[in-house]
């Protein structure tokens, strides 16, 4: 990334300094072979802000996160942290703001070791080359406790108490929580989450609703995918509407929700419009 590129830092009510960042798609376009999925989308989530991406089934919200995640180019359109085109940035640079990103993906599952070695992982996958000799060196002279961000990552989600139990014993809602925990362990200045709550009890949901507004508080710029309306409305700042891979209305939830412009997006949200 270029030295002048702007960057804003701000004082969370814990006293740690954030830099703020801006992940935006702009004019952004892609498809699988013949087949198009998105179609000139420019939607940008904001720091301190919680972006919902609502919309029916196969309609490109989880493509949509995986680009704005850096998987892969799109192919047409850039996607951009703080105005800057990432994949005109050396692989490099691109991989360090990609560390900067926190994922919770419904496909990302957990491995066979304790809780916290499990959120830990988060951790090492996003450290630089030093921090990694650092912990390979405090593993080998046996300083296995779990980094305090590990700490604080389970109790945001409600599952400090199980840091020591093995991942695979967990029931699906609380692997889904232990999933996000991973995510933000790093202190990812971005949250993409796609579909976080699907399938798990109202417990589960209000327990990861509430990590994504405690990261909000905290300046991260959360973006999350879902089909489910009402988590929309419940704990978002901006709802985005996609259909058949364009958005179709994005804006304030409320607004959204109480006099939406598009007569689909009406629809949408009274139930009425089946896919
Ligand atoms: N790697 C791929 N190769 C080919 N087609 C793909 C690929 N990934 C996604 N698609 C297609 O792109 C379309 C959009 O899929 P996507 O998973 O982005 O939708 P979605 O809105 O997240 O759906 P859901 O809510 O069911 O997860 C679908 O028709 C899907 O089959």
């Amino acid at each position: 990334m270029s030295e002048t590129h702007h960057t804003a830092d701000t004082q969370s009510p814990s006293g740690e300094s954030r830099q703020l960042t801006r992940l935006a798609a702009c004019n952004l376009s892609h498809g699988f072979g013949d087949g198009v999925v998105l179609e000139d989308i420019s939607l940008a989530v904001e720091p301190g802000e919680i972006l919902a991406i609502v919309g029916p089934s196969g309609t490109g919200k989880t493509t949509l996160l995986r680009l704005l995640a850096m998987f892969e180019p799109p192919d047409r359109g850039t996607v951009e942290v703080d105005g800057e085109d990432v994949w005109a940035l050396s692989d490099d640079q691109r991989l360090a703001l990609r560390r900067r990103i926190g994922m919770g993906f419904q496909t990302r599952s957990l491995f066979s070791a304790s809780v916290s070695d499990n959120v830990a992982y988060g951790l090492r996958v996003r450290q630089s080359w030093g921090e990694r000799l650092r912990s390979a060196i405090e593993n080998v002279v046996g300083r296995r406790d779990p980094a305090p961000s590990v700490e604080r990552a389970l109790e945001t989600v409600g599952m400090a108490d199980k840091m020591h139990r093995d991942a695979r014993s967990l029931s699906a809602g609380e692997a889904q929580r232990v999933a996000i925990a991973r995510a933000l362990a790093p202190d990812p200045d971005v949250l993409l989450l796609d579909e976080p709550t699907s399938n798990l009890d109202p417990r589960n949901t209000a327990a990861i609703e509430s990590a994504m507004r405690e990261a909000r508080s905290h300046g991260i710029a959360v973006a999350l995918a879902t089909h489910d309306m009402q988590q929309a409305q419940r704990v978002s700042d901006r709802t985005a509407v996609l259909l058949d891979g364009t958005c179709i209305e994005s804006g304030p939830t409320d607004r959204i929700f109480e006099n939406p412009a598009d007569d689909r997006v009406r629809r949408f949200i009274e139930g009425k419009l089946v896919y």
